[in-house]
Parts: C-alpha cells; sequence; structure tokens
C-alpha cells in the first residue's frame, strides 16, 4: 500500500519503519514544518493515511483526509469529547476511518480482560477501583487515552461507577486525589522516557489485585497502526480499534 504519514514524530518514524518491513511505500510525510504539503492531492497518491499528530491538529487532518476521499487510521488520543461529531462527517464523506487510542494487541488483550474483571468485581464491592497511568514528560494531554478507554470499560461494566476523574500526580502532589463513590480515579505520571504504563488496581482492606500492562518500546502501537491500515482497505465506515479483533468469538 501506498502510506501517507500525518505526524512524524515519535510515532510516526517508527511507524515508517515497520510500514516498511511490511513492503509499503510512504509517499508523504507531514510535520509541523510542512503542511503546506497537506494539500487534496498530495493526499490522494495515497492508499490509506496513518494519523499520529496532536490533539491540537487531528480534526483538521481528519477532515482534510475525507474531504480528500483517503482511508484514515487515527492514533492520536485527546480528542474523545468530538468523536461523535466525527463519527457524522465520516458518514457525510463516506469515509472510512479506524480509531484506537491504543492501537497495540498487547492492549487491546488487556481492555477486553478489564471489561470481563470490572464484571466479575460486582459480587465485590469491598473492593475500590482506580486506573494508574505512566508516560514520558513530552506527552501533551492526561489522561491518556488508554486510561480513558480502560475506565470506560470498568464504567460500563461495574455497577458503582458512573464517570471517571483525573489528578495529576507530581512531587509536591498538588492535585485533589479523592474521587466520589461513582468516580473511577485515574492518576496520571510523567516519567522520562516512559512509553506507557497501565495498571488496574481493586484495593481493600484485606489486600490488592493489580492488572497492568507495561509497553517495553513503541514497536506494539506502531505494528498495530500498520495493521489497522492493512485492515482498513476496502471498507467504509467508522471503527473502533476492536472491530480488528474477534474476541467476542
Ligand atoms: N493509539 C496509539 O496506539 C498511540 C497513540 N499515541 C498518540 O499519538 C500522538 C503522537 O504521539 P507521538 O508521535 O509520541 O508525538 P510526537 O510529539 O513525537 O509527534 C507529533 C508529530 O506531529 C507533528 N505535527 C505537528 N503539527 C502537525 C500537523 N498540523 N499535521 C501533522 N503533523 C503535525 C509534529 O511535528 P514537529 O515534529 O515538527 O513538531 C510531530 O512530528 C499522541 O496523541 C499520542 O498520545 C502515541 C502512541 C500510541
Ligand atoms: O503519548 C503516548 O506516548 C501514548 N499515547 C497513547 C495514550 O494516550 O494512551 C497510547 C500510549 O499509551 C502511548
Amino acid at each position: 500500500m501506498k502510506i501517507a504519514l500525518l505526524g512524524y514524530g515519535k510515532m510516526g518514524k517508527i511507524i515508517e519503519q515497520i510500514a516498511i518491513s511490511r513492503k509499503h511505500e510512504i509517499v508523504l510525510k507531514i510535520g509541523s514544518q510542512n503542511t503546506h504539503e497537506l494539500t487534496s492531492e498530495n493526499l490522494q497518491k495515497a492508499d490509506v493515511v496513518i494519523e499520529f499528530s496532536t490533539p491540537h491538529t487531528v480534526l483538521s487532518n481528519i477532515e482534510k483526509c475525507f474531504a480528500a476521499g483517503v482511508p484514515v487510521v487515527v492514533g492520536t488520543t485527546g480528542w474523545h469529547k468530538e468523536m461523535d461529531q466525527i463519527k457524522e462527517q465520516c458518514n457525510h464523506f463516506n469515509g472510512s476511518l479506524i480509531h484506537g487510542t491504543n492501537f497495540s494487541v498487547g492492549v487491546n488483550i488487556f481492555f477486553h480482560v478489564n471489561k470481563l474483571l470490572a464484571k466479575l468485581m460486582n459480587n465485590y464491592p469491598y473492593y475500590e477501583v482506580q486506573v494508574e497511568e505512566i508516560h514520558h514528560t513530552q506527552k501533551l494531554d492526561a489522561p491518556s487515552g488508554t486510561a480513558i478507554t480502560i475506565a470506560q470499560g470498568i464504567i460500563d461494566n461495574l455497577d458503582s461507577k458512573q464517570e471517571w476523574k483525573n489528578v495529576l500526580v507530581t512531587d509536591d502532589k498538588a492535585d485533589d486525589d479523592t474521587a466520589a463513590a461513582n468516580e473511577v480515579l485515574i492518576e496520571s505520571l510523567r516519567i522520562e522516557n516512559v512509553p506507557g504504563t497501565h495498571t488496574v488496581i481493586y484495593d481493600s482492606e484485606i489486600d490488592t489485585i493489580e492488572f497492568k500492562h507495561t509497553a517495553h518500546n513503541r514497536n506494539g502501537f506502531a505494528l498495530g497502526a500498520v495493521l489497522a491500515a492493512e485492515w482498513l482497505q476496502n471498507k467504509k465506515g467508522f471503527y473502533p480499534v476492536e472491530a480488528m479483533f474477534n474476541f467476542n468469538n
């Protein structure tokens, strides 16, 4: 496939290597310095776009892909509030889009088991749940998109929780780290060079259950994005990343 990369930072560069190793060709690379090259004509040279840019640029980039009629894989996080609006646009343009807060296979297994675990924990209400995420210090959004997906998986399956609340944990611990009974607390920590670690913690007076995913590097995210681009070929519509997996069968 011919691939256009919107965002050529930490993720874009690894996606390029993995795409080439899978015999794809990169026909366009866009960063903040060459956005003038982001034209319909250039986008249409690609069979698919892979979008890993920033929370501030992702929405207008998606719109450009729809207008150009090119399918798009969206890995950028921080736009969950605009999800319904983008889904409508996708239908309006008869476009193709797959999005995920995390494309790694391991995290998608984690997402699935997290939901099963939350359902099970309805029987054990003396455990209090919280989510912890740790990422590198350059990360622009908090909580991580992955942590939001995890919290939503808990809210959808654990009857006592209806919302999530985020606190950023710093050395002086300025943020209020208490949550209401109906809230899932998400604690965000920022530590140099951490690619992404997510833990679901069920704590009681007697013991603690911890369910954890640790990314050792960014290769799993990048491979997942290329697999998503391959999966999206010849499909129309708006898909969440779980559509790629058959965990329910
Ligand atoms: N879904 C998933 O599996 C994963 C998602 N992510 C998400 O992907 C996003 C990118 O992460 P990461 O690569 O680490 O971030 P980086 O900051 O390393 O890269 C972002 C890139 O976007 C570029 N950029 C800036 N403006 C535009 C624009 N208008 N159009 C296109 N590109 C632009 C930047 O250009 P310049 O270099 O010139 O500043 C930079 O190259 C984040 O939202 C992150 O949360 C990350 C990992 C996995
Ligand atoms: O910014 C990152 O680095 C990551 N972002 C994604 C997120 O917000 O969940 C996925 C991964 O954890 C790395």
